[in-house]
Parts: structure tokens; C-alpha cells; sequence
């Protein structure tokens, strides 16, 4: 990617195949970039997980899924935050700009089951791959769970937001039944995975713990046609070899405690 990239270009990286909105782009950091990156992921913040590793900068969220704000650290600030600025990626969120990142490690073999990200976080996350490639597997929620959001909706914010809601969930539903869905998102290093909208918001997303991907072509897989380097998939007879690949998961907390409200008996959140 060019430094100079601008919003006006995000639509040419958007995954046409798929509900809006996905968009990826490729060698968004350059090789000694990521190279920087990862000498300073720090080795002792690592909470070990079921089949992946996790740390979460500035730190985890409370139970009731707030942030106690703090700055992120520079590495993860720069150059990312700054690129995302000019692709206006964050700039319809509540706080314009990330204040989370959730870094997770995947070697050989791992993965992490489908799941959706919620709404502690504003709907959109931006996600920077390091090491190596690895495919994310996108599908419909079962109906069971959209009825349960339904429900939890009703529940914390009354009934005229329920019907709001399901006025918009009717829409996006038919919207993205004309996409081919389920589908895979093959992630190279140094690219940027933005999804937003009913993408976030409607589909769930997971990585198959396995230590190839394969069957990778232009009909499986949903960016082939930007992909950084398709060639080399080619090459490989369509396969991809997993190594330790690294995800920097950028997300707005919605909920942000400062420092100040703490000190002061922690009177109110914003
Ligand atoms: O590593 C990835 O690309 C996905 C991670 C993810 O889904 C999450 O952290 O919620
Ligand atoms: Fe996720």
C-alpha cells in the first residue's frame, strides 16, 4: 500500500462476493514493518488459550465489558493507527480511533472457533496479520442465536429499539442473502482486514485448527483477486501451509473508564 492511500480507494479493496462490509488489503505494512512490530510484542503478556495464544493492550475489559482508558503502547500506534486515519477506518466511531487491540498468536495446527465479537466493541475491527497466511471462515448465525440477541435487546433497551432492530435485521438479512455465504478470507502477512456493518454484525467469524488450508482458487476463496500474491498459492497447488501467523485485532470500547473517575471511587462511566 501506498502511504498516500486514501478513503476514496478503500471501495477498490472491498470483497465484492460478500456482505458489506469486508475489505482487504494487502501489504498494508511492509516486510521490516512487521518485522518491528513483532520484536516488540511482549513475551511475558501472553495468557495461553485453548488452541491460540492472547494479550490485550492496554488491558482486558472489566466484567461488565469496560476499558479503563490508557493509552495504547507506540508500536501499536505507529504506523497502523496513523495509516487507519487516512482510510478513515474509525472516524464514525464513538471515540474515532481504536483504544483496543487484541493480539492473538495461532501456531501450526491452532485456530479459534466461529464466533461473533458482540457489542462491547463500536462494529467495526481491523485486523492486521503478521508471520503467516491463514484462512478465516465466514457464516450465517444460526437463527437460534440472532433470536437470543433479539431477546437480549428487548431486555436491556425496550421494546421500541426490538422493533427498530428487527426492522434492520429484516433488511440486512435480505441483503446478505444474495452473497455467497458461507465463505473463506485468506489472510497474508502485512495485510488489513477491515469488517464493518451487517459483516460485523451479522455473521460470525472463525479459523479452522488445521495445519494446511487447501482447495485454495479463485471460486474458494472470496479476495482472491486481491490477494497481495495468488501466484504463490498457484504454485503451491493451491495450499497453504500454516505457520505461527499473529492477528492485531484494532476495535473502539464503547464503555471507557478514565483514570480520573477511578480515583475519584470510580463515580460514573463514559
Ligand atoms: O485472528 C483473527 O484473525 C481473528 C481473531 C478474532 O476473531 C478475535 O480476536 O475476535
Ligand atoms: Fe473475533
Amino acid at each position: 500500500m501506498t502511504p498516500a492511500c486514501e478513503l476514496s480507494d478503500l471501495q477498490q479493496f472491498r470483497i465484492s462476493s460478500l456482505p458489506p462490509d469486508f475489505y482487504y488489503i494487502p501489504n498494508f505494512l511492509s516486510v521490516e514493518e512487521e518485522a518491528s512490530i513483532l520484536q516488540k510484542i511482549p513475551a511475558q503478556r501472553w495468557v495461553t488459550l485453548f488452541r491460540r495464544r492472547l494479550q490485550a493492550h492496554p488491558s482486558t475489559l472489566t466484567k461488565n465489558n469496560t476499558l479503563l482508558g490508557s493509552p495504547l503502547p507506540s508500536y501499536l500506534v505507529k504506523p497502523v493507527v496513523d495509516r487507519f486515519e487516512a482510510l478513515q477506518i474509525f472516524s464514525h466511531t464513538p471515540h474515532k480511533q481504536p483504544n483496543h487491540v487484541l493480539i492473538n498468536e495461532y501456531k501450526e495446527g491452532e485456530g479459534i472457533m466461529s464466533h461473533e465479537d458482540g457489542n462491547a466493541y463500536a462494529s467495526v475491527v481491523a485486523t492486521v496479520s503478521l508471520g503467516a497466511s491463514i484462512c478465516l471462515e465466514v457464516a450465517h448465525k444460526p437463527a437460534a442465536m440472532d433470536r437470543e440477541v433479539s431477546q437480549q435487546n428487548a431486555q436491556t433497551a425496550g421494546d421500541s429499539k426490538l422493533a427498530r432492530d428487527e426492522v434492520d435485521r429484516a433488511g440486512s438479512e435480505s441483503t446478505i442473502s444474495q452473497y455467497a455465504v458461507p465463505a473463506r478470507i485468506l489472510q497474508e502477512p502485512r495485510s488489513l482486514l477491515i469488517t464493518t456493518g451487517p459483516a460485523y454484525r451479522d455473521l460470525l467469524h472463525g479459523i479452522d485448527s488445521v495445519k494446511v488450508d487447501e482447495d485454495l482458487n479463485p471460486s474458494t476463496v472470496a479476495n482472491w483477486d486481491l490477494l497481495g500474491d495468488s501466484t504463490a498459492f498457484e504454485k503451491a497447488g493451491g495450499r497453504n501451509e500454516r505457520g505461527t501467523r499473529i492477528s492485531l485485532t484494532y476495535r473502539d470500547v464503547l464503555k471507557v473508564s478514565s483514570a480520573a473517575s477511578k480515583v475519584l471511587g470510580g463515580l460514573g462511566t463514559r
